[in-house]
């Protein structure tokens, strides 16, 4: 039997937020090393009129959903007992009607998910693991164990949408861009029917492509799909995927060396579509002033990703500049002396600036004032350049740029400033979608 495995990152958008939704404006968007992972296998046909697609979660509780394909396109899958995953669902809807196997001559496959421990809160789950892996096993189903905010579902779509697809396409190559850009299309309409709307996709282009500077796609481009019951909709669908140019960026970037982002989970509090249709009636009331609030975060957005880009080109041409330059940020000794550090620096604040605005009128809790306080103290921290709320702002989590040498955790130990943050166990990691070896997904003590 052949078994295959993918895997793809959470992610952290660290500029971006909320201007992404429109094309216009471009975003920073840094993978993670929480990864979530699928494992295919597909048994030998036997003549059925249908066959079964099961997907596994052992980790939460061994949540299982089956689906039954039969019959032909379209393709209305249903779960056999009722259960209810509409990421699951909308993917395996998505790839039958856009591969369209006869499903007669078809095996039933199993796809068995993994999600790295960053994704969600520790609570009483227990961690087991292999010589290749480790994962922690939670006493509860998937919708009741509180998430930390890494995009799970998009991580989800990616590694399922690579996992089937790989059934179909059996020489599928995630490193090539063509297979990629299949990927994150397939990924994208089955994130977007899943959640009920077309949301900016940076998330699922992480996951995809890894660390990206991403602007988004046009959403009509999925709004005008036909329904999925719908006799056209198979035909519509392989023409979106594969035939019409998408005209998003996807550019990939990396952080300077020796710098790396960490990321301190606050609280488990905020609703990102709450938050943005807040922003969104704000913005509507608040036109020409709130475009021109908009064009000035946008400017801060620009500088932010241009200094970087200054430093790592620093970092090639002039080594012994940029170690020194390191060097002060990590001992905290004069480094606002660097004009590369102070653009960044400024950038960041021209951005919370105008959020921490929004944020008083909208009623939008996009940096409230705990993040202030918290944001601001780290900037005091030696080895901290930079620090945003990250995503949709809001209570959950903070996102600082430091120095690899620093020792952020030990520095906010005893500081009561800090006491509610939890340092999380995750780092930058750029690489977006790619192979596993199935074997080491087993035995998991
Ligand atoms: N490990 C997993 N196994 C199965 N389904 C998962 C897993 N992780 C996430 N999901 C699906 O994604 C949903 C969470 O999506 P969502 O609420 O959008 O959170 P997020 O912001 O993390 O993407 C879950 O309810 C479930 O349907
Ligand atoms: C406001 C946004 O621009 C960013 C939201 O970023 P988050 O990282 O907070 O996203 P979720 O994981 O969906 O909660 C909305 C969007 O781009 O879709």
């Amino acid at each position: 039997m052949v078994k295959k495995a993918f895997s793809a990152p959470g992610k952290a958008l660290l500029v971006g937020g909320y201007l992404v939704l429109d094309p216009q404006y471009r975003s920073y968007v840094v993978a993670l090393s929480s990864r979530m992972h699928a494992v295919v296998s597909q048994a030998a046909p036997c003549d059925k009129k249908g066959f079964k697609i099961t997907i596994k979660s052992s980790q939460f509780n061994n949540d299982e959903w089956n689906y039954m394909v039969e019959g032909e396109a379209p393709f209305v899958v249903r779960e056999l007992d009722g259960r209810k995953n509409p990421f699951a669902e909308k993917v395996v809807e998505v790839i039958m009607n856009y591969c369209q196997p006869a499903p007669n001559r078809m095996g039933d496959i199993l796809v068995e998910i993994y999600s790295d421990p960053g994704y969600h809160s520790v609570g009483t789950s227990i961690l087991k693991r292999n010589s290749y892996k480790e994962f922690r096993f939670h006493d509860e189903t998937i919708t009741k164990v509180p998430k930390t905010g890494l995009g799970s579902s998009a991580g989800l779509v990616t590694v399922l949408v690579s996992a089937l697809l790989s059934i179909f396409k059996p020489n599928l190559d995630v490193g090539a861009e063509e297979d990629l850009v299949t990927i994150h299309n397939l990924s994208q309409v089955a994130h977007c029917q899943a959640q009920g709307k077309v949301g900016s996709g940076f998330d699922v282009a992480a996951a995809v492509f890894g660390s990206v500077m991403y602007q988004r796609f046009d959403p009509e481009l999925i709004n005008k799909l036909p329904a999925a019951d719908s006799l056209h909709y198979g035909q519509a669908l392989r023409q979106l995927i594969d035939e019409t140019d998408w005209k998003f960026m996807h550019e990939n970037i990396t952080l300077p060396p020796g710098l790396r982002l960490i990321m301190g989970d606050v609280n488990n509090g905020s609703e990102t579509t709450k938050l943005v249709a807040k922003v969104k009636t704000w913005y509507q009331q608040n036109i020409p002033r709130s475009l021109e609030i908009y064009q000035k975060i946008n400017q801060g957005n620009v500088s932010f990703i241009e200094g970087i880009g200054k430093l790592v080109s620093l970092s090639k041409e002039s080594p012994s500049e940029y170690s020194s330059m390191l060097e002060s940020l990590n001992s905290g000794t004069d480094f606002e002396s660097y004009d590369i550090f102070r653009q960044i620096r400024q950038a960041v604040e021209q951005i919370r600036s105008k959020f921490r605005l929004i944020t008083n009128e909208s009623g939008a809790d996009i940096e409230p004032l705990v993040q202030t306080q918290l944001l601001d103290q780290s900037l005091n921290l030696k080895g901290v350049l930079t620090g945003v709320v990250p995503g949709a702002g809001g209570f959950d989590a903070i996102s600082l740029i430091v120095t690899e040498k620093s020792d952020i955790p030990s520095q906010t130990q005893n500081d009561s400033n800090f006491s509610s943050v939890t340092w999380l166990n995750l780092r930058q990691q750029n690489m977006g979608v790619k192979d596993e070896v199935p074997e080491h997904y087993a035995n998991f003590t």
